[in-house]
């Protein structure tokens, strides 16, 4: 465990880190952020004992690093510096065995096993085992900084602090290098401080993040109490968003930029839909933010094309999405630009309509074929069959995350109220249905004009959403039951 108390200190009468108190327990990763200048390295040169503290106190399993030899203390705490000041003539192999220098006895030292199976041990880690007679000034930046960090590991020190280890690496590299150091952390039970510019790869990485700002603790703790955009912006004095990673509970964020390219304010209407027997196509001249259950490019994302193309009721392929990939792409659309739907209700029947509100406008389009109706509240075995509403609803307005869900909610209620108006059973139960078995909804916006924080039912947003899926779901339902009277 490593304590650090109250530390301060800096360059001659320059205060440059004051009274930070942190702990790192075993088998953990500390991560420090911070801005250009804010004292990162300085912190570490104190607790490396590099740059004396003016005061407060560095203490390894409670014993301050003061009352530790220089050797036993490099046997202890192995340092990556920010800056190498190494020989550049030595090949890898000797800059790697530099690190053991605290393991050497006496003066006329001899190489044991164990330095042996240390050096090749951390070269192995750092995937440089093959340049091992290699000069490293003959190397690139990202390979020398893996054998810097392989000279690091071969201390074999249970803490290790790292300056910006990920510096020159290409993301691969920088994967497996933190990868690496994760599962040492891990399985030596090694304690770990290190510095990121990265905030991702730190949140991703570390246990423990530690936010400074001229030389002073803004904020440590878990990754989501410490990125959070507020702080973050006010620290780094830039804008960001937070967003949460795929896979991880770990907070991430994006950059918004200060300079955009100039965005063509573009109002999107009903009359630029396109209607045929294959499809119900729209175009956007700008990328619209979109949520959606389609076929796809499901999911939410930013995309110009929006397709509910019609298939044969006895349409039934292995792989859907990959068929349909190829059926936007055969005609000439771009597959990561376009949402992609699909129905066995003729896309002639589709009710395209527009909705005037005060912020703007909403665009519903609606094609319902409901020859498997479900009522969700019921469970009964059933194979899947199309036979779907889509629901497209299309804003032109800015909005929130919350109103993107919303919007949602409110237009499957809509929905839902509109097969009770039209008496749609579900056949298995003879119930009222619900919606079918394979509906799909998106909404998507301009990101231009009003900003529309909800879309529940009583906003201006969510009332016209709820007025026009309703009408346009009653008027799609009609269409169907109308084309079924026909064919029988
Ligand atoms: N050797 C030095 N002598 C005097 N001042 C120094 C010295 N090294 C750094 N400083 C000053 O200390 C302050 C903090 O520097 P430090 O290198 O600790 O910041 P940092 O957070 O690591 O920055 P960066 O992100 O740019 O690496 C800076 O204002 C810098 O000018």
């Amino acid at each position: 465990m490593l304590e650090i108390i109250g530390l301060t200190g800096g360059y001659g009468d320059k205060k440059i880190v004051e009274n930070v108190s942190f702990t790192v327990n075993k088998g953990s990763i500390l991560g420090i952020l911070g801005p250009n200048g804010s004292g990162k390295s300085t912190l570490m040169k104190l607790i490396s004992g590099v740059l004396p503290a003016t005061s407060g106190e560095i203490q390894i399993e409670g014993t301050s690093i003061a009352d530790f030899p220089a050797k036993e203390l490099a046997k202890k705490m192995a340092v990556l510096p920010q800056l190498h000041a190494h020989s550049f003539a030595h090949t890898v192999r000797e800059t790697v065995s530099l690190g053991r220098y605290p393991h050497q006895v006496g003066w006329f030292s001899s190489w044991s096993t164990e330095d042996e199976h240390a050096v090749k041990e951390a070269m192995r880690l750092m995937d440089i085992s093959q340049y091992e007679k290699t000069q490293i000034d003959r190397m690139s930046g990202g390979e020398q900084q893996r054998v810097f960090v392989a000279q690091a590991l071969a201390q074999d020190a249970g803490i290790l602090l790292l300056d910006e280890p990920t510096n020159h690496l290409d993301i691969n590299h920088q994967k497996e290098l933190l990868d690496t150091i994760k599962k040492q952390a891990i399985e030596k039970d090694l304690t770990i401080v290190s510095i990121f510019h990265d905030i991702n790869l730190a949140s991703m990485y570390c246990d423990q993040l530690l936010l400074l700002d001229q030389g002073t603790i803004v904020r440590i703790g878990e990754p989501h109490e410490v990125v959070r955009e507020q702080d973050i912006e006010t620290v780094y004095k830039t804008r960001v968003s937070n967003h949460p990673h795929p896979e991880l509970p770990k907070p991430q964020i994006t950059l918004l930029p200060g300079v955009q390219s100039e965005i063509v304010n573009h109002r999107i209407c009903a009359k630029d839909f396109t209607v045929s027997k294959d499809m119900v196509l729209f175009q956007s001249p700008t990328p619209l933010k979109t949520v959606s259950s389609a076929v796809v490019n499901a999911g939410s994302g930013w995309f110009r094309n929006f397709m509910n193309r019609h298939v044969d009721a006895a349409y039934n392929v292995d792989d859907s999405v990959q068929e349909m990939t190829e059926f936007i792409a055969e005609n000439g659309l771009k597959t990561t630009d376009t949402v992609g739907m699909m129905t066995a209700v003729q896309t002639q029947d589709v009710i395209v309509k527009e909705y005037e509100g005060p912020f703007g406008s909403v665009i519903i389009a609606v094609t319902a074929g409901v020859g498997n109706g479900v009522d969700v509240s019921k469970a009964v075995e059933r194979s899947v069959q199309v036979g779907t509403i889509n629901t497209w609803i299309m804003v032109n307005g800015v909005l929130s995350d919350e109103a993107f869900i919303q919007a949602m909610i409110t237009a499957t209620e809509a929905k839902t109220k509109a097969l009770q108006e039209r008496q749609v059973k579900d056949p298995l139960t003879g119930t009222i249905a619900t919606g079918t078995s394979t509906d799909s909804c998106l909404v998507a916006a301009t990101q231009q004009g009003e900003k529309l924080p909800y879309a529940g039912p009583i906003t201006e947003l969510g009332k016209l959403i709820g007025v026009g899926v309703f009408e346009c779901t009653i008027e799609a339902l009609k269409l169907y039951e109308l084309a079924k009277a026909e064919n029988g």
